[in-house]
C-alpha cells in the first residue's frame, strides 16, 4: 500500500495494490495490520455506502463533534470525486485550510481524513458511489455541517446538486468549530 502525505498534517492518501491478471485485478481495500504498520492504527467501527446519480453532487461538508468526533477512510467504489478536507482544528496552524484529492473507481486512492477536520466531496461523474469507514457512529445530535462554498475551495461546479440540510448550512466564518487543534 502506498502511503502519501497532503499539506494538512494527518490526511493520507493511501493507495492499496492492485493485483492484475487477466480476469481483471484483485486488492485489499482495507487491512487493519498494514495500517498499523504505516503508523494508522484507527479502530473502525462502521462502514457507510453512498451513491450519488448526478454528476456535481456535492455532499458536505460535514463532521461530527465530540464526543463522538469521527476518522474517516473515504474511496469510490464507482465513477469519481473531488474528495475534501478542511482542517477545522482551533489553534492548528493549517486552520481553515484545504486539501482536494481526486478519488475514483479506476485510481482506487483512499483520503484518510482525522476528527477535527470538515468532511464533503462532489462527484465528477455519474452514478458514483462512496464507500467509508468511520471510527464512531452515526450520532444524530453530533451531526454537524459547513457551507460548502465558505471556505474557497475550488470544487470545480458552481451549481451543485445539494440536499436541503446543505443548502442552509452556516458560514464557516460565522461557524465555531468544536474542535481544538491537540485535544484528544
Ligand atoms: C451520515 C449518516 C446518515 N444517515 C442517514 C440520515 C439521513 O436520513 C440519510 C442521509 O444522511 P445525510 O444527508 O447526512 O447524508 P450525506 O449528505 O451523504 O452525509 C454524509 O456526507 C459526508 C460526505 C460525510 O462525510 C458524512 O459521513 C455524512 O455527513 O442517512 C445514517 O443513518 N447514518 C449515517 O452515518
Amino acid at each position: 500500500m502506498q502511503i502519501e502525505t497532503t499539506a494538512l498534517d494527518g490526511v493520507l492518501i493511501l493507495t492499496p495494490q492492485r493485483f492484475g491478471d487477466a480476469r481483471g485485478w484483485f486488492s485489499e481495500t482495507f487491512n487493519a495490520q498494514r495500517m498499523a504498520a504505516a503508523g494508522v492504527s484507527t479502530v473502525f467501527v462502521q462502514d457507510n455506502h453512498s451513491f450519488s446519480a448526478a454528476k456535481g453532487t456535492l455532499r458536505g461538508l460535514h463532521y461530527q463533534k465530540p464526543p463522538h468526533a469521527q476518522d474517516k477512510l473515504v474511496r469510490c467504489s464507482r465513477g469519481a470525486i473531488l474528495d475534501v478536507a478542511v482542517d477545522a482544528r482551533i489553534g492548528s496552524a493549517t486552520y481553515g485550510k484545504w486539501v482536494a484529492v481526486e478519488l475514483t473507481a479506476a485510481n482506487g486512492r483512499q483520503l484518510l481524513v482525522p476528527k477535527g477536520f470538515l468532511h464533503g466531496f462532489v462527484t465528477t461523474a455519474p452514478e458514483t458511489e462512496v464507500q467509508y469507514k468511520c471510527s464512531d457512529v452515526y450520532a444524530p445530535d453530533c451531526d454537524g455541517g459547513v457551507r460548502w462554498d465558505s471556505v474557497g475551495i475550488d470544487w470545480g461546479v458552481t451549481d451543485p446538486v445539494l440536499s436541503a440540510k446543505d443548502q442552509v448550512a452556516p458560514a464557516f466564518a460565522d461557524w465555531q468549530s468544536p474542535f481544538v487543534y491537540g485535544a484528544a
